[in-house]
C-alpha cells in the first residue's frame, strides 16, 4: 500500500511500469533509490525511471519495441545531461553519466531479441539489477539520487533504502560532503572497487565522449588517468557499436591486467573485446589466415652475436660502441622496428630518440651487421618481433580485415615500434573515434623514437595531456618528480610534453624512503622494508619488487624464496588478487600500479665526461626506467641505490 501511495504521487506509469517500481518499492532494498518520471514533460525522450545504488546507475525503459538508434541515443543523452558534473567524487572527481546503463524492462514471454549495447530484463527478472557488481557506496548513491531530483527536471525521488519506502522531498543534505570526500580519498587507495569505476575528474571526463573524427592520442604523465580514460572510451564505444575492439601494448601482461577493469564497465561487450599484446594479436591473426608463425627470440639473440662476432666485433661499430646491445637496438628499433629496408633510406634517416648523427660509414657498418643477421635469420629460418608485426602487416596489406574494428586503444604507445602503429591503424584505418593512442614520451624505456606522423597516423587537432596525478601520494610524487631526467619530454608528435614534476598530484600523505649502500646489504634492507610495509597495514598482494634487469629480478626471487615469502612473476601476473609479493623488471610493471613499490637500484657509475652519444642514451633510458618503477607506487616507495 505504501508503495501504491508513493506511486500515486508520480506518473501516468504504464502497467508494467508500476507492477515492477511498486514491486521495487514494496521489497526495499539497502543501498538503493528510485528517480521516477513524474508528470512534467521532459524536452526529450528521456528514460521512464533510473534506479540508483550500490551496482551502480541504470536507467529504465519500459517497453516492448527496442528503441531506433537515435531514439536510444536521445534517451542516453538525455540521462547524461541529467546526471553530468555531479560533484560527488573527491575535490575535483564527478560521477561519470556515461557510465549510466540503459535497461529495457519487457513483458515476461516477449519474444524480443536483445539489442546489442542495451541491457533487458523483464517484469519477473528485474531483480537481476541488484545483483551488479559494486561500484558505487551505499552513501553515494543516495547522494547522486538526491542531487538529480534537486535538479526538478522531471524525475521525483522514491528511495528503496528504507523499510517503509515514502516519497522523498528531494532536498538535498542527507549525507554529507566532507564525509564522502574523505571515505573516497580512502577508498581512492585501498580499492575495494576503484572510484575510477564511477568518477572522473572533469578534465578526464571531458575526454570519454569526446568525438574525434579520426586517430586520437592521450597523452600526460604517469598516473594522470590515461588509461582509465582509455578504457571508459572504449567502454561508451562498445555501447554504440556491434563490432570488434581490441584494447593492445607491446607488454605481454598489461592487457589481460586492464581486462579486468573493462570487465566491470561493458560487460555486455567482453564476447567481442580482446585484450592482447600486439605480437598475440599478429600471431593469432597469422594462424587464422592460414600462415603460422612463431618469434623466436632466444633464436634471435643467437643469431646477432654471431652476426656481430663475425662483422660487428672487431670493425668501425665496436670502436664507436663495444657494448653490442647499443647496436642491436639500432637494428630493432630504428631499421626494422621502422620498416626500412633500403640503405639509403637508412643512410639519410633522422635517428629520433638517439643522440648523435652517427656518420655514414658508421651506417654503412651497421648496414653490413644487418645483412648478416638477415642471412642468418634466413637460413635458421625463424622470425624476430619485429619480423612478426611486419609479417601480419604484410598479410594485411595483401588481403585486407573484411570489418575493420570499431576500435582500437593502444597503451603505453610510446615504447610502441613504427611498424606496430602501422599495424594498428591498419586496424582502423582512419574512421572517427576507432584509434586511440595512450603514451607518455617521459615513460619511454626503449631505445629510439618516432612522431605519430613517421607511421602515418594523422592526429592534428586530436591531441589531448591530461595533468593531474591520481595515483602517487605526494612523498611519493616527490620523489619521482626528483629522478626526472633532464631531456624534454615529448607528447609523441614532436610537441613538447608535460613532465610528471609540472603536474598536479591529487593525493596527499605516503612514504618515499631513499636508501643507498653496498651490494652486499641490499637483500637485508629489502627484508626490512617487507616489514615495514606490512606494519603499515599494505598486504603483501598489495606490494612489487621492480627491477632493471633479469638478473637482478632472478636475485631477490632466490631472497625472497629464502626467506619464504611468496612471490608471483609479473610475466604470469593478470591483475588476480593474491597474497603473494608481485616481482619482475620495469618491463613487466608498464601500466600498472601497486600500493607499495620496492625498487632495489643498481647504479653503473657514468664513464667521465664527455660522454659519448651511445653512453648518453643509456643513462636517459636507465633514468626513465627507474622513473617508471618509483610511478607504480601509490602509497609507498623504496628506492635502494647500489653502486655497482
Ligand atoms: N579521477 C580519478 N580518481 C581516482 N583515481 C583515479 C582517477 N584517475 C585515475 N585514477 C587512478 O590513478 C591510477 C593511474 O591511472 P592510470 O593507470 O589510468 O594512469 P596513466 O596515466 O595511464 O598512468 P601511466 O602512464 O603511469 O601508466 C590508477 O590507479 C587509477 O585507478
Amino acid at each position: 500500500m505504501q508503495a501504491e501511495k508513493a506511486l500515486a504521487a508520480v506518473g501516468p506509469l504504464s502497467t508494467r511500469a508500476r507492477n515492477v517500481l511498486s514491486g521495487m518499492l514494496a521489497e526495499g532494498r539497502r543501498g538503493w533509490h528510485l528517480l521516477v518520471r513524474d508528470s512534467q514533460p521532459l524536452a526529450s525522450r528521456g528514460a521512464d525511471a533510473f534506479l540508483i545504488g550500490t551496482g551502480g546507475v541504470f536507467g529504465l525503459v519500459f517497453d516492448d519495441v527496442v528503441p531506433e538508434t537515435p531514439t536510444a541515443r536521445g534517451i542516453e543523452a538525455h540521462a547524461e545531461q541529467l546526471f553530468a558534473d555531479l560533484p560527488v567524487g573527491n575535490h575535483r572527481n564527478v560521477f561519470v553519466p556515461e557510465t549510466i546503463e540503459l535497461v529495457l524492462v519487457v513483458a515476461p514471454h516477449g519474444r524480443l531479441r536483445a539489442a546489442d549495447g542495451l541491457r533487458r530484463v523483464t517484469e519477473l527478472d528485474y531483480r537481476s539489477l541488484f545483483g551488479s557488481e559494486a561500484r558505487l557506496d551505499r552513501g553515494v548513491a543516495g547522494r547522486i539520487a538526491e542531487l538529480v531530483a534537486a535538479r526538478r527536471h522531471g524525475y521525483t525521488l522514491l528511495s528503496l533504502d528504507r523499510p517503509q519506502a515514502q516519497v522523498d522531498s528531494g532536498e538535498v543534505g542527507l549525507i554529507g560532503t566532507e564525509h564522502l570526500v574523505e571515505g573516497d580519498r580512502v577508498r581512492a587507495l585501498a580499492k575495494p572497487f576503484p572510484t575510477w569505476m564511477t568518477f572522473l575528474d572533469p578534465d578526464q571526463r571531458a575526454l570519454v565522449a569526446k568525438n574525434y573524427n579520426g586517430p586520437a592520442r592521450i597523452a600526460g604523465p604517469a598516473g594522470s588517468g590515461k588509461t582509465v580514460v582509455a578504457l571508459h572510451r572504449m567502454a561508451r564505444r562498445a555501447r554504440r557499436t556491434t563490432g570488434k575492439l581490441l584494447f593492445t601494448t607491446f607488454v605481454r601482461n598489461l592487457p589481460r591486467c586492464q581486462e579486468q577493469g573493462f570487465a566491470q564497465l561493458a560487460p555486455g561487450a567482453m564476447h567481442r573485446t580482446e585484450f592482447k599484446n600486439l605480437h598475440s594479436w599478429a600471431r593469432e591473426f597469422l594462424d587464422q589466415r592460414g600462415e603460422p608463425s612463431e618469434m623466436k627470440l632466444v633464436q634471435a639473440d643467437n643469431a646477432f652475436n654471431l652476426a656481430w662476432s663475425r662483422v660487428g666485433s672487431r670493425g668501425l661499430l665496436a670502436e664507436i660502441e663495444p657494448d653490442n646491445r647499443y647496436w642491436r637496438e639500432e637494428i630493432d628499433r630504428l631499421i626494422k622496428g621502422r620498416g626500412i629496408h633500403d640503405f639509403d633510406e637508412y643512410a639519410g634517416l633522422d635517428r629520433r630518440g638517439r643522440n648523435g648523427r652517427l656518420v655514414r660509414s658508421a651506417r654503412n657498418a651497421v648496414w653490413d651487421l644487418l645483412t648478416e643477421y638477415e642471412q642468418i635469420r634466413r637460413r635458421r629460418p625463424f622470425l624476430d618481433s619485429n619480423d612478426l608485426i611486419a609479417d601480419a602487416l604484410i598479410e594485411l596489406e595483401k588481403n585486407p580485415l573484411e570489418e575493420l574494428y570499431d576500435m582500437v586503444v593502444v597503451d603505453e604507445v610510446q615504447d610502441m615500434s613504427v611498424l606496430g602503429l602501422r599495424l594498428v591503424h591498419a586496424l582502423t584505418g582512419d574512421a572517427p573515434n576507432a584509434l586511440l593512442l595512450v603514451g607518455d614520451g617521459q615513460q619511454k624505456i626503449y631505445a629510439g623514437g618516432w612522431r605519430l606522423s613517421d607511421a602515418g597516423i594523422p592526429i592534428v587537432g586530436r591531441g589531448e595531456v591530461l595533468r593531474v596525478n591520481y595515483r602517487n601520494c605526494e612523498a611519493v610524487l616527490a620523489l619521482a618528480a626528483s629522478l626526472e631526467g633532464k631531456t624534454r619530454v615529448d607528447n609523441l608528435d614532436g610537441d613538447a610534453g608535460t613532465a610528471l614534476s609540472r603536474s598536479g598530484g591529487a593525493l596527499p600523505g605516503g612514504t618515499a624512503e631513499r636508501w643507498s649502500g653496498s651490494d652486499s646489504d641490499v637483500e637485508e634492507q629489502v627484508r626490512i622494508q617487507l616489514d615495514r610495509i606490512t606494519v603499515q597495514g599494505i598486504p603483501l598482494s598489495a606490494t612489487a619488487l621492480l627491477t632493471l634487469t633479469n638478473y637482478d629480478a632472478d636475485r631477490f626471487r632466490a631472497a625472497l624464496r629464502r626467506w619464504q615469502v611468496p612471490f608471483r612473476n609479473l610475466e604470469d601476473y593478470t591483475g588476480a588478487d593474491e597474497d603473494m609479493i608481485k616481482i619482475g623488471t620495469v618491463y613487466r610493471a608498464k601500466g600498472l600500479d601497486f600500493r607499495a613499490v620496492l625498487h632495489p637500484f643498481f647504479e653503473k657509475a657514468l664513464p667521465a665526461e664527455p660522454l659519448t652519444d651511445a653512453e648518453r642514451d643509456r643513462a636517459e633510458l636507465v633514468i626513465n626506467q627507474r622513473f617508471v618503477a618509483v610511478t607504480r607506487a601509490r602509497e609507498y616507495v623504496w628506492l635502494g641505490t647500489v653502486e655497482r
